[in-house]
């Protein structure tokens, strides 16, 4: 049998934007395969954007995104669904759903014509409400949810899609301290006992540090530097990208790198 690829995703030479305004600039990334990757970088550097495009959200101007080495334009729809699940920021769905009707949802590019619903489906979407912790707001509109109850739901939806490569963009949005640890173990649980390939958009560079195993620093368009935490927490590639003096020192907890900004410049 031949060896899996070493990189699940490859992103060549990116270039994509809105109207006449390049955002992604021949951006190229690969994204390793049964890794965890977090996309990091100041607001409007495209973060977003690039994650869309994994997601064939948004077509590119040139270059290609490569799943297992095929150009994600040649799949279907369901068929891509099937492999890259994505959390958007700030998605949106009719606020008289309820919890579970959102999350079954994510079944979707499982579903085929005349195929009833299964138990396989059932049970997918079980496990991301207990995953996440929403089980006992099934019942529940979901515009009746508070931020992190309805972040957390959004994310089950996701999960209940059973992909190999899971996108998240900005996950930790809107949830507490207890939250957000739990959404972070949840996908690390999904990473390192069954292999998913993740990619997160985070805003906090500790939290990003502690998760990731390639960490990507995105500006001007492009992959600044990426590489393991421990490369990429330095003092002076953080000013040069966030715009901010930071001490850099290792969480006596984890023995991973923390950031203490200073000041901005
Ligand atoms: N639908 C759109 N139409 C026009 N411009 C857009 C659109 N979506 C995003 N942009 C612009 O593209 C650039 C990149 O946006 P994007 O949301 O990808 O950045 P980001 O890195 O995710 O930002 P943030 O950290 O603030 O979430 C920004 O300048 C933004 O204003």
């Amino acid at each position: 049998m031949d060896e899996p690829l070493a990189n699940r995703i490859e992103v060549k030479n990116l270039t994509l934007g809105y109207g006449d305004d390049v955002v992604l600039d021949a951006l190229s990334l690969p994204i390793p395969r049964g890794q965890i990757t977090v996309l990091a970088g100041p607001n409007g550097c495209g973060k977003s954007t690039l994650l869309r495009a994994i997601r064939r959200l948004h077509a590119p101007q040139s270059g290609q995104v490569l799943l297992d080495a095929e150009d994600i334009s040649r799949l279907g729809g369901k068929a891509l669904g099937r492999r890259i699940g994505l959390l958007a920021q700030s998605p949106s769905a009719p606020l008289d759903m309820s919890v579970e009707e959102l999350v079954r949802l994510g079944r979707y590019p499982h579903q085929a014509m005349l195929q009833p619903w299964s138990a396989r489906d059932d049970a997918a979407v079980v496990a991301a409400m207990d995953g996440t912790g929403v089980a006992h707001l099934r019942a529940r509109r979901i515009g009746s949810l508070s931020g992190g109850q309805l972040q957390r739901a959004w994310i089950a939806m996701v999960l209940a899609q059973e992909t190999d490569v899971i996108c998240l963009d900005e996950p930790v949005n809107h949830l507490d301290m207890a939250h957000q640890l739990d959404c972070l173990e949840l996908v690390t649980r999904l990473n390192r006992e069954e292999g998913r390939t993740i990619v997160l958009v985070l805003h906090d560079l500790n939290l990003a540090a502690r998760y990731a195993d390639q960490l990507v620093f995105v500006a001007g368009g492009k992959v600044r530097e990426r590489g393991a935490p421990e490369v990429m927490m330095r003092a002076d590639l953080i000013a040069e990208v966030f715009n901010v003096t930071a001490e850099i020192i290792i969480d006596p907890v984890h023995q991973r790198p923390i950031c203490i900004p200073h000041r901005r410049g």
